[in-house]
């Protein structure tokens, strides 16, 4: 039996950063996903394995699962229904399986997301000789949360072969786990979140496992309904960054100016309140929808603002917002900045033809344009009898 799981990625249209340090933000995911398929492997003493493929970058890790057993197994697990913390000393015992791996040079950021997952495996699962095959439609490590759809990706998956979660095996299509199994699953992805982010908020992987589109603040989430038609523009500048580097730059700016950095978080506070009422309140017709577009633009002006004065904006997302007011079009960093995806806003009047003219424009300077659904499903799982 193979179980596939999906989880989407998520644009944050106001408060990254702040929603860190206790602000409210909000986020929506968007229709691109990462996707594991975990197949579990008739045990055979002599060579049971854990084989991890990730695809997107080429890379494949094979663990006897006794080296795994000498590892791990004093920690006692599987506890698949108790989702934990992986501590210090646990991380350093899976760094050491990482490293005898020996991955290239160049992909060792892939590191962190390696631990994320062989925490979650052998807490939730343990033991058992499998395969896990990882692919995404996502650009990693670009502000569109891979991190936090990998970690949901990996839970749904685990939790469905546990035997806390118990699922229909025989119904075909994708499926959606109930409520207290969302809840579960979400806490298992935010510790996995925790391994690659150091301080996540639990944003990201709070959009992933529900999907549509939230309001969150302090690990609460409020689901939003939006009321008006919300259509971006993502640009992606190709610049690489870190979300757990530029999350702690943020913080050692907020210890350097405490008390002008809490006023800036409470100004994003306010702006991502505002920002959801905007998005929720009904648009009779053509003109309100006009106002709201507006009100919008103007938020997400200030937002980008106050996201500089955090310190993580970059010379590659500034150009995307000058090219962008070219054409009267408002931009913001989405995710951890330093790079990675910008959005801009497309009013719902705007032609055709300037969409064209400003996606051509930003291409030429060699960014990557596309535009993805907001707000559709969250995590979800498959089943079919394995080839
Ligand atoms: N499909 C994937 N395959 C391998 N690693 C992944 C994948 N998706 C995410 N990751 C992990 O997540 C990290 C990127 O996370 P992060 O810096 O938070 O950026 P973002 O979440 O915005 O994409 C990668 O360096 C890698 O460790
Ligand atoms: C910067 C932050 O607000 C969002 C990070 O998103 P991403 O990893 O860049 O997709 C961090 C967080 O909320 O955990
Ligand atoms: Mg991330």
């Amino acid at each position: 039996m193979e179980v596939k799981a999906r989880a989407p990625g998520k644009i944050i249209l106001a408060g990254e950063h702040a929603v860190v340090h206790g602000s409210t933000a909000v986020a929506a995911s968007i229709g691109l996903y990462t996707y594991v398929s975990l197949q579990v492997s008739p045990s055979n003493e002599n060579d049971d394995r854990l084989i991890l493929q990730l695809k997107d970058t080429s890379l494949e890790f094979s663990w006897p699962i006794g080296r795994i057993k000498d590892a791990l197994s004093s920690l006692g697990g599987p506890f698949p229904s108790t989702p934990m913390s992986c501590s210090s000393e646990t991380f350093n015992l899976i760094l050491a399986m990482i490293e005898e791996q020996n991955i290239p040079e160049a992909k060792t950021s892939l590191a962190s997301g390696v631990s994320a997952f062989l925490w979650l495996y052998t807490s939730i699962l343990g033991f058992k000789p499998a395969t896990v095959v990882v692919t995404s439609d996502l650009p990693l490590g670009a502000g569109l949360g891979s991190s936090a759809a990998l970690c949901v990706a990996f839970s749904a998956a685990l939790l469905a072969c546990s035997d806390t979660v118990n699922m229909d095996m025989k119904q075909e299509g994708w499926l959606v786990f109930g409520e207290s199994e969302l809840e579960l699953l979400n806490k298992w992805a935010f510790e996995g979140e925790k391994i690659i982010h150091g301080k996540p908020s639990g944003i990201d992987n709070t959009v992933s496992t529900y999907g549509n589109m939230i309001k969150f603040r302090s690990g609460n989430l409020t689901r939003i309904k939006s009321s008006m038609p919300l259509k971006m523009l993502i640009t992606n500048t190709k610049v690489g960054r870190n979300t757990k580097a530029l999350v702690a730059g943020v913080s050692e700016r907020t210890l350097r100016h405490s008390d002008a950095m809490s006023f800036v978080f409470d100004a994003v506070d306010s702006i991502s309140k505002e920002l959801a009422n905007v998005i929720q309140t009904p648009a009779p017709d053509d003109q309100s929808i006009i106002a709201k577009e507006e009100k919008l633009e103007e938020l997400m002006e200030m937002n980008q603002g106050l996201l500089q004065c955090m310190g993580v904006s970059h010379a590659s997302i500034e150009t995307v917002l000058r090219t962008t007011l070219k054409y009267k079009l408002v931009s913001k960093l989405t995710g951890a900045g330093g790079g990675g995806c910008v959005l801009t806003l497309l009013p719902t009047l705007l032609s055709g033809t300037i969409v064209d003219k400003v996606i051509a424009e930003l291409e030429s300077c060699g960014f990557q344009c596309l535009i993805a659904g907001i707000g559709g499903n969250g995590a979800e799982i498959c089943f079919s009898a394995s080839s």
